[in-house]
Order: C-alpha cells, then structure tokens, then sequence
C-alpha cells in the first residue's frame, strides 16, 4: 500500500515541495516527445513561489536580519504569488507580513492576502527606476520598521537556491526513477529564481546534456537579451507574475548556462490554457500554460522520445473571472485565437 507520510515536525513549511511530475499524455502523443510538468499548484499556497518564500525567510532568520523570539515582519514587493507563500509560512510562523503589488493584478491575489492576514499595497505600475514601483515601496518600508525584512525577492539568492536544492533535484530524480533521462527544461521567469535554480542544478548532474530553454512572454527584455544581448521589448501579456525589465541577479546567475530562449505570443497561451483544461483536466494559470507551450517548442527542437519538463506553476481559479469571461478574452483581443472547440470554457460573460 502506498504510504502517506504525516509532515508535522515543523507544520506547514514541511508541506513545501515533494511534488508530482505529470506527464501530458495528449501533447506527448502528438509530439512523440514527452513533456512532463512539475504540479508546483500542490504546494501550501498554491504556486511554485512557495519554495522561494521559505527559503528567504529562513535565511532571513539564520543571518540574524530578523529575531525570531521577538514579533517580526515580512515586508516584500510581489506579483502576488511570492507574497501569498510569504503570507502562509510568516502566518505558521508568527510574523506579521506586508506586501505592496502592482494595482494591475487580479483581484482575487490581493483578497487572498488579507484573508491570510496580510496588510496589502496595490499601487501605480512604474519603472523600477522609481521610488514608487511596488519593490522599492517594499524595501523602504521595512527600514521604517523593527525586526523586519525585505526579502528581496528579485535579487536575493534565497530564491534561486531554493530551486537548486529542490526543484531540481526533484525532477531528475523523478524521472530517473521511471528510467528517463532529463533532455531539456524549459520555464519562463519573473525573478528568475526557478529557471536559475534548476537551470544550475540539471547542468550540474546531467553534465551539461539537459538543453537549458529560458521562455518569455511579450513585453519582456529577457527573450531579446538571450537571442541578441540586446534589451528590447514590445507589447504586454495576459500573464501574471512573469515577464521582466532588467536581468535580476537571479537570473544573472543562469544566463551563461542558458542554451536558448523562446518567445510565446499570448494567443498561444491562452489557447494552451483551455486545452490542458480539455485534454489533460488541468486548472491551470497563464504562466503554466506558458510554459507548456514552450516546452512542446523545444520538443520540437529534439529527437523522438526526448524529455522535456517544465513547472506547472499555479492553479487557474486566481485568474477564473478574468481568462474565462468573453468581454475580458474580447478586450484582449484572445478571444478570436481560440479554436471553436474550446470556446464552450469561456462561460463568463
Ligand atoms: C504564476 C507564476 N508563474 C511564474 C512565476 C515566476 O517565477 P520566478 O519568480 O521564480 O521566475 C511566478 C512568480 O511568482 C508566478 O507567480
Ligand atoms: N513572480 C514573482 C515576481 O513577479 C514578477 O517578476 C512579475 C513582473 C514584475 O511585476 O516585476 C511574484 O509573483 O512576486
């Protein structure tokens, strides 16, 4: 009988990772290439920021910059994923936690995080050039406060080792525990922190054989950067909580291991989005569906048979009222991308 094991030692923080690897049957079949996503939507708050989330506060925790005997506070700026892992490991912890997002993600991120008794900050979207973007409003007010930390997200190497240590190593074991090997991975990034993470572990164990892909939407630098070392950009996304301006230093980390980029219009995601619905009954966000595109790219760059994994990010019901509304799809201009077939999913109005 398969054994359940009980993770009570340290609560909640315990149930961080461990995920499966789901193999996508129908893609796999019409690819003759196996693609294989990493269901980091089971994790405790829901997305695969929760590994990065632990390991800052943690960190944060062993170098002395917060004192866990006393009332602490977490204080980050997110897209709103890092902040709800944030939330639920400083609440199983007994932190406060403050965040400051941009004012243009979906509404029910923000109302998540003061369920999870959050103090939360949507403001304007600008440059991080500004003192007003979301990240630099978070890094000033934990100087005004005592016995608190901006984890820093973008920057911190928290994040990315956190990837290293697990995500990674996860997904090779899995599949060399089914007799497969790694032939390439492939995620797109915000932080970078999870393309870093594993990106430096597989090139590391597999001696350089799993091909590295970095994936980006439209209005990134990072798909130019890759192909040019050029930083252009054009258009926005659907998508939340990836797509960059700058390299972040954890993205630094990975950019001379990086063997390619690939580039994914939002019309393929959103049509992806529906079809993992359809063929797989997968409830998934944008950014996986994303990510699931680029990997069936990438399959098509290597032989039949090969492996391709990427991270199945998040769960679709923080993006429900927008991706499945026919006004919302129609104001995007997706509507009209996505085949007849699949239009019966967009139920909203
Ligand atoms: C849904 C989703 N996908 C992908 C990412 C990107 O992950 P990373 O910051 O590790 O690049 C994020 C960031 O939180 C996210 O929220
Ligand atoms: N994924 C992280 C970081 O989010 C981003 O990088 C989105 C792009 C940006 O707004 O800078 C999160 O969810 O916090």
């Amino acid at each position: 009988m398969t054994q359940f094991p009980v993770l009570a030692s340290k609560g909640l923080v315990d149930a961080v990772g461990k995920t499966p690897l789901i193999k996508l049957n129908t893609l796999s079949k019409e690819l003759g290439r196996n693609i294989f996503g990493k269901a980091e939507f089971q994790n405790p708050g829901g997305s695969v920021k929760d590994r990065a989330a632990l390991y800052l506060i943690e960190q944060a925790e062993k170098s002395g910059q917060i004192d866990p005997s006393r009332p602490a506070t977490i204080v980050e700026g997110s897209a709103g994923n890092t902040a709800i892992g944030l939330a639920h490991i400083a609440r199983s912890k007994g932190y406060k936690s403050i965040f400051y997002m941009p004012n243009t993600q979906s509404v029910s991120k923000i109302n998540l995080l003061k369920y999870l008794g959050a103090e939360v900050y949507p403001v304007p979207v600008c440059p991080i050039s500004d003192p007003m973007n979301f990240n630099n409003r978070a890094r000033d007010h934990a100087k005004r406060l005592d016995n608190a930390i901006w984890t820093d997200q973008f920057d911190n190497p928290a994040n990315w080792k956190s990837h290293y240590a697990t995500t990674g190593p996860e997904i090779l074991q899995q599949l060399q525990s089914a007799g497969l090997s790694c032939d390439a991975f492939t995620c797109s990034t915000g932080t970078g922190g999870t393309f870093t993470g594993v990106a430096k572990y597989l090139k590391e164990a597999t001696n350089g054989q799993s091909k590295l892909v970095v994936a980006d939407p439209p209005g990134s630098v990072i798909y130019s950067y890759i192909k040019t070392g050029e930083m252009n950009r054009e258009g926005s996304s659907f998508t939340e909580g990836i797509g960059q301006g700058r390299i972040t230093k954890n993205l630094r980390e990975s950019i001379d291991i990086t063997d390619d980029a690939v580039f994914v219009p939002d019309e393929e995601s959103i049509v992806m989005l529906f079809r993992l619905l359809d063929e797989e009954g997968l409830f998934i966000g944008g950014t996986t569906a994303l990510n699931v595109v680029a990997a069936c790219k990438v399959a098509k760059t290597l032989p039949e048979g090969s492996n391709i994994s990427t991270i199945l990010c998040d769960s679709g019901h923080k993006y429900a009222d927008r991706v499945f509304s026919k006004k919302w799809l129609r104001e995007k201009k997706l509507y009209d991308a996505i085949p007849d077939s699949l239009k019966r999913y967009a139920i909203l109005d």
